[in-house]
């Protein structure tokens, strides 16, 4: 799942894993070259820390055709660099905002990793004040050039920056909820390695992506270790924050809100339920839902202001 692939990328080890994998060549992993259809990627924020490993990992996706990385500075170094490979899609970088329409233009998957990281000491939503506004253009952009395309949104604050899009797409008429991504596959990554180490374990995440908004279900882990209730909780803080899919859903009452869903080529065909969850993760919602209903309005509003 491409989601997984990307979030991953901030770590070298499995960027190395996956390219692994994904080196093979197209037919070895059940694609024949010819059958691939056409698909374009944009990403912007291209030459930055996340953007740069995540170029690297669509350039060797077989399933992407055209890869466009936009970026404010440094896009014709990173492009000419990922164009190297030897895979099948044809890479080309674009600088400035004069350049963004042609990124964006034909793209069926846009990913935004643009904008300002944290610093020691500093919350996601610090990042709110300057990153708002960078995703708020690039959004607008994006409803003009490429409104079917199917958007991922890594800029934090996650949980501000994708009801910012939901805004911006909303007043462009260009709104598809099955389209807009926040990725936060990273908790579920994260929470599996604390979980079980490197056995092979499933562990859903829900909420949101920050703090106490991010609820890791091990009471659905599947194969279940058999933890005390002590060792449940400090997993639970320790995967909190260490660092799933937002999508606007009925999982709860909140408009976003981070849950299983099954994937398909339009976006999201089903939005999964919580299933059972146990007293702990019950508190544990409860406690989440005002910081992630706050955290979303703030967004709302900025959008609109
Ligand atoms: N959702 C998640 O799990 C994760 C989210 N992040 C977030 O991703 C963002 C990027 O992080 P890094 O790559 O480490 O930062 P970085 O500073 O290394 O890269 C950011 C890039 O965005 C570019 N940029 C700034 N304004 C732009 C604009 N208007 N249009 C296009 N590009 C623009 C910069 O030139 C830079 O190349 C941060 O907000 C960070 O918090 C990072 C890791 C995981
Ligand atoms: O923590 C951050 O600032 C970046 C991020 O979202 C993560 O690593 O989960």
């Amino acid at each position: 799942m491409l989601y997984h692939f990307y979030i991953q990328s901030k770590k070298l080890s499995s960027v190395l894993r996956s390219v692994k994998t994904l080196a093979k060549p197209a037919g070895a992993r059940g694609y024949s070259s010819e059958s691939v259809p056409d698909r374009k990627v944009a990403v912007l924020g291209a030459a930055g820390g996340i953007g740069q490993p995540l170029a690297l990992l669509m350039k060797l996706n077989p399933l992407v055709s055209r890869l466009a990385l936009y970026d404010i500075a440094n896009t014709p170094g990173v492009a000419a660099d990922v164009g190297h490979i030897n895979t099948r899609s044809e890479v080309a970088g674009y600088m400035g905002n004069d350049q963004l329409g042609q990124a964006l233009e034909d793209s069926d998957v846009v990913i935004i990793p643009a904008g300002v990281p944290r610093k020691p000491g500093m919350t996601r939503d610090d990042l709110f004040n300057i990153n708002a506004g960078i995703v708020k253009d690039l959004c607008s952009a994006i409803a003009k050039y490429c409104p079917n395309a199917i958007v991922n949104m890594i800029s934090n604050p996650v949980n501000s920056t994708v009801p910012i899009a939901a805004e911006v797409f909303k007043k462009a008429g260009t709104y598809n909820e099955k389209k807009l991504f926040g990725v936060t596959t990273l908790d579920v990554v994260r929470a599996k390695t604390f979980y079980a180490g490197k056995a092979n374990v499933n562990v859903p995440v829900v909420g949101g992506h920050a703090g106490i908004t991010i609820l890791p279900l091990f009471s659905q882990a599947t194969p279940k270790a058999n933890l005390a209730d002590e060792d449940i909780k400090a997993l639970t803080k320790r995967t909190q924050d260490g660092g799933t899919e937002v999508v606007e859903s009925t999982v709860t009452e909140l408009p976003f809100f981070a849950s299983k869903v099954r994937l398909g080529k339009n976006g999201v065909e089903e939005v999964l339920g919580l299933g059972p969850l146990s007293d702990f993760e019950q508190e544990g919602l409860e406690k989440l839902k005002p910081e992630l209903k706050a955290s979303i309005e703030k967004g709302v509003k900025f959008a609109n202001a």
